[in-house]
């Protein structure tokens, strides 16, 4: 029957109309008509007076910045901050993303964290960090995802010395983790150690899905803006910044590349002092790509460097990820793609606590005097639109219950 259609449609975590999006939407529109040139207009005053109440208390009753307990300032983009955070309901430590909106709008970039909120909410894979809750406030976006206590690779890399044993286990974790987001149909296009994170296992995941893009039915996507960070970003996402290009998840396998290069020889292989030179570098990397006499890097791990950061067309994993998987670099005699998850990864980090952050480099607190640059805008200018939908929340909402029960 429709209504039972539509019952559904309000309780799918994935449709544009449930329960969350509508509630996110006369929140938006209560706070976007919420200013004083515009409740001159009598439409608009008798709305905000109906809907003003309503929607405090609504907002009082969802999730909120204040459920969690501020622990330590974590990591940091250009939009926001990570924090560790303790929910007080439930005492469960996490990893708190917070993007301003206001920074978002200012610069007419709000649409990049949809990838990531779906990525993240809907991937239910090993491989890729996970996001419990994600909700908003007139400031904020907040994604709430489990905490990744062991920190980055970067961070393991310049507390120790990485052998080719260590190297191959987590490029092989990198493949997996890489194979499952291509398998939802996304290419990640910054790939970097920054991006792996530890878990309390030692086993890695892959988070910060910002750049995220998804491919089109045949596999590629047409996109101009060249994102990523220089060190690790392929020739032809770089040939083909500004005209309209098309490329494929091989990009991915690109960053792979300089990994594996990185891990082993310290520095990426394309590095320079000037960014045009290391763009250079990129471009002319069939000359470029060198290896040092130390440390020394065994032939098949050269092999496997070279495979990947060779030209689109004939690069390792450009047909499918058992060609990777097949390099002699990963032989060896404890592990093997499929047991990958049982084998004991090389660094098991030791946690004092639930809450330990000895794993995270120190940030010092940004002292962001925020009230003075927010000001109300001067008329409809719909800032929150572009938020709607993105509160979520994987638990069996108490919504969901009450509908359940009447449409079973
Ligand atoms: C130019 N446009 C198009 C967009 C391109 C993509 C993009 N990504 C942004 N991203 C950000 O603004 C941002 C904010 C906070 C932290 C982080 C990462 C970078 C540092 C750590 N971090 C992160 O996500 N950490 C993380 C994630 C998950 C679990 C744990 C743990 N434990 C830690 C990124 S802003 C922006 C603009």
């Amino acid at each position: 029957m429709e209504q039972d259609e539509l019952l559904h449609q309000l309780v799918d975590p994935k449709s544009p109309i449930n329960i969350e999006s509508l509630l996110d939407t006369i929140t938006a529109l209560v706070n976007d008509c919420k200013i004083p040139v515009l409740m001159r207009m009598k439409s608009v005053d008798n709305f905000i007076s109906r809907y003003e109440r309503v929607v405090e208390s609504v907002a009082a009753l969802r999730m909120k910045a204040t459920d969690f307990r501020q622990l330590k300032v974590i990591g940091r983009g250009a939009f926001g901050e990570v924090h560790l955070v303790r929910h007080t309901r439930t005492n469960t430590v996490y990893a708190m993303k917070m993007l301003n909106k206001d920074d978002m709008i200012k610069r007419a970039d709000s649409a990049f964290f949809w990838e990531e909120r779906d990525i993240m909410a809907h991937a239910n894979s090993e491989w890729i960090v996970r996001l419990q809750y994600a909700f908003q406030d007139p400031r904020h976006l907040y994604m709430v995802m489990e905490y990744m206590p062991g920190g980055d690779l970067v961070n393991l890399m310049t507390s120790y010395e990485v052998s080719e044993k260590w190297t191959r286990f987590y490029t092989a974790e990198l493949v997996e983790a890489l194979a499952a987001l291509h398998g939802m149909g996304y290419i990640h296009r910054d790939v970097k150690p920054d991006n792996m994170l530890i878990s309390r296992s030692g086993h890695i995941k892959l988070a910060d899905f910002g750049t995220c893009v998804k491919m089109n039915a045949n596999g590629v996507v047409r996109c101009s803006t060249a994102v990523g960070t220089p060190d690790y970003i392929s020739p032809e996402v770089l040939r083909n910044q500004g005209q309209d290009s098309e490329f494929g998840k091989e990009v991915d396998w690109w960053s792979v590349g300089v990994f594996i290069y990185e891990m082993l020889v310290g520095e990426t292989p394309f590095y320079a002092e000037a960014l045009v030179s290391t763009y250079t570098n990129i471009m002319n990397h069939q000359t470029s790509l060198r290896f040092p006499d130390e440390p020394l890097i065994s032939n098949q791990a050269k092999d496997i460097i070279k495979k990947f950061l060779s030209a689109a067309p004939e690069r390792l994993g450009k047909n499918n990820v058992d060609e990777i998987r097949n390099h002699k670099f990963f032989k060896n005699d404890e592990w093997t793609f499929e047991t990958l998850r049982d084998a004991t990864p090389p660094i098991i980090p030791t946690l004092r606590s639930d809450d330990d952050t000895t794993h995270f480099e120190e940030i010092e607190t940004r002292d962001r005097d925020n009230a003075s640059d927010f000001q109300l805008p001067k008329t409809f200018n719909g800032n929150q639109l572009p938020f709607i939908g993105f509160t979520y929340s994987n638990e069996y909402s108490p919504v969901k219950k009450l509908l359940h029960g009447a449409s079973s």
